[in-house]
């Protein structure tokens, strides 16, 4: 019998605009569709993937970035094993409030700053040709903000996409691996860690 796949609750959060949806319709089938409607509260939409010989089932939750739907969306934040923080790399308001939208997952997921959670981040529509946002720049606040893993994607033309979903999960793994470690016996001073959300953020890669 085949394994059965971990399921994955993966949030998409950033700017109305920047490609949500996009990302989450061209990694799940493969479609983009350049009139797509701004989305409405949240939906989702699961896709299995193999990471490092293990089955994920990832459910993919897209949310509506408009501030108007502020209140529909972050119930939804609780319980999230990965979050994907998207800008587009032709606006720069989007990438300037990368931390606005840091911030506000953490609140509602009911995670303390500080704490090991896997975020990647997205630059989204390297395809144009009016990019504002620079490579470098974009690293570096990845960097600096707890050595997040940085893509830059193309919904529109696949760059990067599957990638950046799969970096995700490999995240996750890296950070579990990294409490797994800390809670093996050793000779060291006794450190309560049975809780993830005690684990203070590793920063690697
Ligand atoms: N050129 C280009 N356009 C894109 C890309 N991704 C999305 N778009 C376009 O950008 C617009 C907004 O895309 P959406 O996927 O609806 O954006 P969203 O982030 O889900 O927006 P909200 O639902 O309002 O939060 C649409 O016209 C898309 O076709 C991309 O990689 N390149």
């Amino acid at each position: 019998m085949a394994a059965k796949a971990k399921l994955l609750k993966v949030v998409l959060l950033g700017d109305g605009g920047v490609g949500k949806s996009s990302l989450m319709n061209r990694f799940v089938s493969n479609k983009f569709d350049a009139q797509s409607f701004h989305t409405i509260g949240v939906e989702f939409l699961n896709k299995d993937v193999e990471v490092d010989n293990e089955l994920y089932k990832m459910q993919i939750w897209d949310t509506a970035g408009q501030e108007r739907f502020k209140s529909l969306r972050t119930p939804f934040y609780r319980g999230a094993d990965c979050c994907l923080l998207t800008f587009a790399v032709d606006d720069v308001q989007s990438y300037r409030n990368l931390g606005m939208w840091r911030k506000e997952f953490l609140y509602y997921a009911d995670i303390k700053e500080g704490d090991s959670f896997p975020f990647v981040i997205i630059g989204n529509k390297v395809d144009v040709e009016n990019r504002v946002v620079g490579s470098e720049e974009a690293q570096e606040w990845c960097h600096a903000n707890g050595r997040m893993p940085y893509f830059e994607t193309s919904a529109k033309d696949s760059t990067n996409v599957n990638d950046a979903f799969r970096a995700a999960v490999k995240r996750l793994k890296e950070l579990e691996d990294v409490i797994d470690s800390n809670t093996k016996p050793s000779h060291g001073p006794t450190v309560d860690l049975k809780r993830k959300d005690k684990l203070q953020s590793s920063g690697c890669c």
